[in-house]
């Protein structure tokens, strides 16, 4: 972790990105995407459309997990300027943790309010089925137990304080509108509201494992999430989160059931015209410029 701090970007180096996005596109986004494994078809539907692979963006990682195409996005979704990051930085790919969320505060000064966070998980929750969407209440940050968090390291005040309060990180307004809204489309048979769990993967769960969380209160589990939306309340963006729950956690000793990357991205295009409808939506409604 210290070696690596040595190399950590400054204020400067995040700058450095942001203006150079802002000089090569004339969109202004407030509101970011990021698109979850095997749900960046969402990235699909932003109109006037400017991209950028990774590669050609400075000091951008690069995607290499399948799923993960690797662009940001800029366009409008329902009428809102948006940024869409179609494909994500995870901890098991190698990347230091702070890495895996530079974009957030690239975000933030492009000048974003407002950050949904995506992810496909595995369904802890008993009651859940595949397919089901979680609206995030609430994170388990387990890794953050043993001292992997995103904002260790000198705090620069320019981003944020050096102790943020995560009682509020999934904004309640949102979360209810998220809810209303998916009554409105029609989807309140698959849409939940409950408990996200991180772990480093890139392994998944055993059944010990599985059941352990669901004791602590996880709903659902995956690799990834929580440390964005860390980065994205130290700097002051609002958060929704929503997990696309695309396997079931097996919690039993006799079942032959096996997660797999593939299953999860299956039910990732299974359930894409919804749950890009539903986000849309859902941008439409979200109301900007500080209103809240
Ligand atoms: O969290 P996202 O990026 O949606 O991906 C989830 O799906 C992958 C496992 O299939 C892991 O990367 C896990 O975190
Ligand atoms: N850790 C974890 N990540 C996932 N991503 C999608 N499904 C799963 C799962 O079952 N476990």
């Amino acid at each position: 972790m210290f070696q690596e701090d040595e190399k950590r970007f400054s204020y400067e180096d995040h700058k450095t990105t942001a203006d150079w996005l802002l000089s090569k596109t004339h969109h202004r986004p407030l509101i970011a995407i990021i698109c979850g494994s095997g749900l960046g078809a969402l990235a699909d539907s932003l109109k006037d459309q400017v991209s950028f692979k990774y590669s050609e963006i400075p000091n951008f990682p690069q995607s290499t997990v399948h799923g993960h195409a690797g662009c940001l996005i800029f366009g409008n979704l329902n009428g809102k300027p948006c940024v869409c990051m179609k494909g994500r930085f995870h901890f098991y790919e190698g990347y230091p943790i702070w890495k895996v969320t530079f974009p957030i505060r690239i975000f933030h000064l492009l000048g974003v309010e407002t950050i949904i966070v995506t992810n496909a998980a595995g369904g802890l929750n008993q009651e859940y089925k595949v397919g089901d969407i979680m609206v995030i209440k609430d994170h388990l940050n387990l890794p953050g137990f043993a001292g992997n968090n995103p904002l260790v390291g000198p705090n620069d005040e320019r981003f944020g304080t050096r102790f943020p309060s995560m009682s509020d990180a999934y904004n309640a307004d949102l979360r209810k509108l998220a809810c209303t809204v998916g009554k409105e489309l029609g989807f309140s048979d698959f849409i939940r509201e409950g408990v996200y769990c991180v772990l480093s993967g890139p392994s998944f769960e055993t059944i010990a494992e599985c059941r352990m969380l669901n004791c602590l209160g996880a709903d659902a589990v995956g690799m990834s999430t929580v440390h964005e939306v860390i980065v994205a309340r130290h700097c002051g963006l609002r958060v929704i989160g929503l997990s696309l729950i695309t396997n079931k956690s097996v919690m039993e000793y006799d079942s032959s059931e096996k997660p797999n990357h593939e299953e999860v991205l299956e039910t990732g295009k299974w359930r894409a015209e919804q749950f890009q409808t539903f986000v849309s939506t859902l941008v439409g409604r979200i109301e900007l410029n500080n209103n809240f």
